[in-house]
């Protein structure tokens, strides 16, 4: 007899640990992170150990059946079988946060309506226990009619008692098809709530309230003044760290590099396969590799901040501003996860119901500094700004990170109060945002987070970046000199034309040819636009290391003018195409790249010309 594959979904409150324990029951590896709202779509993965084929579907979190925001929507739609061309769950496990039980209770007892088989798991039980929470989860399950296993997700805890309680439930389970009818909400809620009163009552002994730490750490992160002065404080930190901790490790790999490039160089005769491989291939891939430390730096900060719970608290204390402007708490998420990469932002926009909310952060999420921008700044930064101590306390180069970082928010804000003021006054959106306790960053979590952000930084070096150095190369090389040549050679190559026809409508920023070509295969990469300054500066002469190239070939006004030009430009190709997928609209997408090169022309006009006249 042949089996059907049974489907089992993970249904929870946000933030309750449901893609901890995905990852644990089916060895997947997604994002997992302290603030409510991080799965935003639903994701399968294959659930072993049971008798008969199996799938465990992880879900957005959701506080109820009965109300619901779009991201909730997908997990209410999936429960009961609404969505076309899926399967409806078979049984449910139900996570609760076994800290907050009241509230994971009320989305129990009305799952528990629907009439599925269901299991029923008190995660975070490690928090709990610390807090003195302490709950019979024998006289639970009875009084529920559920089995009850205690988790802790994180850590494995418990995972091979849920095991088992799944292994019992699929034994007689039967697959079943068609949709399940929402039940009409059977009673008031003041009686649910008297029947979850009940339940705690008899089966959770808890200390009154919440531990002090938490709140009086609240009280200062979000006091109005002093929660500023600290998240501008912790930002600083973070940008002080990425110059200051990370100078040793690229002084490594730039030697690493370096000693390479002589060893292959040595072992190859003089001549053009020479030039290609030492200096297209690794001078053009060593010169982006050197930023990996900067950039493993900077996420350790972001992924230690996002497992802390301090993030949704930044939001809240942003909130005001956000509203001031338009947005909301809704596009927190979307706009936080830009910092890494604007395509997965705009992507999770999809949670925003409002269209108009949706389409000013998919406008201004390209506006969060992405990571590909990094290796630009540091370059820049690295060649121009010096070294010195500011306030006493903060290194300069980081204050100018800090910097571009903050104008390129500040400009989002700008851009969205603009839009809203065009849109004319809309409802105000009241920010529903969960603050989640206090955490100490997970070590796995953690370290798996990095590892991955390494990896995807070190799989574009070794995939696109080195594809388009390689084009570069060519471009800057051929065709060779004349005999009579009077200019260096790269001027007679097509790197040299293209660069000569771009530069007249850049002469007014001040860039050179060479900056003008740096930013077409950046169109690709943001971070090819390093490699192409490091093979347009070295093939055309210079040999000495590309900051301090770069420090005796541009003014200072004209640096800035550079960065301020990568704070609005829309060099991304893949982001213009996914804001054309997601808007599905045209015009919406011309105006999107058009707005942004005008800002960025603009941009750098003005800081060339304020920094001339301040200098
Ligand atoms: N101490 C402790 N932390 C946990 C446990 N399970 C999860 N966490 C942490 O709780 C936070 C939320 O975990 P997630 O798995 O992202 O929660 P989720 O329910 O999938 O959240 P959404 O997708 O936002 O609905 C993360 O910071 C985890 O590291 C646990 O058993 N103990
Ligand atoms: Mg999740």
């Amino acid at each position: 007899m042949s089996q059907s594959v049974l489907h089992f979904a993970l249904v929870g409150n946000p933030n309750c640990g449901k893609t901890a324990l995905f990852n644990c029951l089916t060895g997947a590896r997604a994002k997992v992170a302290n603030y409510a709202g991080v799965t935003v779509e639903k994701r399968s993965g294959p659930l072993a150990g049971l008798s008969r084929p199996a799938e465990l579907i992880d879900l957005p979190g959701t506080y109820s059946l009965y109300v619901a925001s779009p991201d909730e929507q997908v997990a209410r739609r999936v429960i009961l079988g609404e969505m076309p061309g899926e399967v409806r769950p078979d049984a449910l496990v139900a996570v609760v946060d076994a800290t907050n039980i009241k509230l994971g209770l009320r989305l129990v007892l009305e799952l528990k309506a629907l009439g599925l088989p269901m299991i029923l798991v008190l995660n975070l039980a490690d928090a709990a226990r610390q807090r003195g929470i302490n709950i019979r989860t024998d006289l639970l399950a009875e009084r529920l009619g559920m089995p009850v296993v205690e988790t802790v997700a994180v850590r494995r805890n418990g995972v091979a008692a849920l095991q088992a309680a799944l292994r019992t439930l699929a034994l007689d389970l039967k697959s079943r098809t068609g949709s399940l009818g929402l039940p009409e909400r059977g009673e008031a809620v003041e009686s649910l709530y008297a029947r979850i009163d009940a339940l705690l009552a008899d089966c959770v002994e808890a200390p009154a309230s919440a531990p002090r730490w938490q709140d009086r750490l609240d009280a200062l992160v979000m006091h109005p003044v002093l929660g500023l002065v600290i998240l501008a404080a912790t930002l600083l930190l973070m940008f002080q760290a990425v110059f200051a901790w990370a100078a040793p490790l690229m002084d490594g790999i730039e030697a690493l590099v370096g000693w390479l490039g002589g060893q292959v160089g040595a072992l190859l005769p003089e001549g053009i396969l020479h030039d290609f491989v030492v200096d297209g291939l690794i001078a053009g891939m060593g010169s982006v590799l050197v930023f990996l430390p900067q950039i493993i730096i900077l996420f350790a900060f972001i992924l230690a901040l996002e497992d802390s719970g301090y993030l949704p608290r930044a939001a809240f204390l942003l909130d005001r501003m956000m509203r001031g402007v338009g947005l909301s708490g809704r596009s927190f998420i979307p706009l936080l996860s830009s910092f890494a990469c604007a395509v997965p932002g705009i992507m999770s926009t999809r949670s925003i119901s409002n269209p108009h909310e949706r389409l000013v952060t998919i406008m201004t999420a390209p506006l969060m500094t992405c990571s590909a921008r990094l290796p630009v700044y540091a370059l820049v930064i690295g060649a121009f700004v010096p070294q010195r101590t500011v306030w006493g306390l903060f290194n300069l180069q980081g204050v100018t990170l800090f910097c571009l970082y903050v104008a390129g928010i500040a400009s989002a804000a700008l851009v969205a109060w603009v839009c809203r003021r065009r849109q004319g006054k809309s409802e105000s959106f009241p920010l529903l945002l969960e603050l989640p306790n206090y955490r100490w960053p997970n070590l796995y979590h953690f370290l798996l987070g990095l590892k991955e952000r390494a990896w995807i930084f070190l799989r574009r070096v070794g995939t696109i970046i080195l594809a388009l150095s390689i084009v570069l190369w060519f471009l800057a090389t051929f065709p060779g000199a004349p005999e009579d040549a009077a200019l260096p050679a790269i001027e007679y190559s097509f790197a040299g034309k293209l660069g000569a026809l771009m530069q007249p409508l850049f002469e007014p920023l001040g860039f050179s040819w060479q900056m003008c070509i740096a930013l077409i295969p950046a169109m690709a990469a943001r971070e090819v636009a390093v490699s192409t300054l490091a093979t347009v500066y070295a093939v055309g002469g210079g040999d000495a290391a590309l900051g301090s190239t770069l420090a005796h070939s541009w003014s200072l006004p004209v640096a800035l003018a550079y960065l301020a030009w990568f704070v609005y430009a829309p060099q991304c190709l893949s982001t213009i195409a996914v804001v054309r997928r997601e808007t599905n609209s045209r015009r919406a997408t011309l105006i999107f790249t058009a707005y942004l090169f005008a800002l960025a022309y603009v941009a750098a006009l003005l800081v060339r010309h304020l920094a001339a006249a301040w200098a």
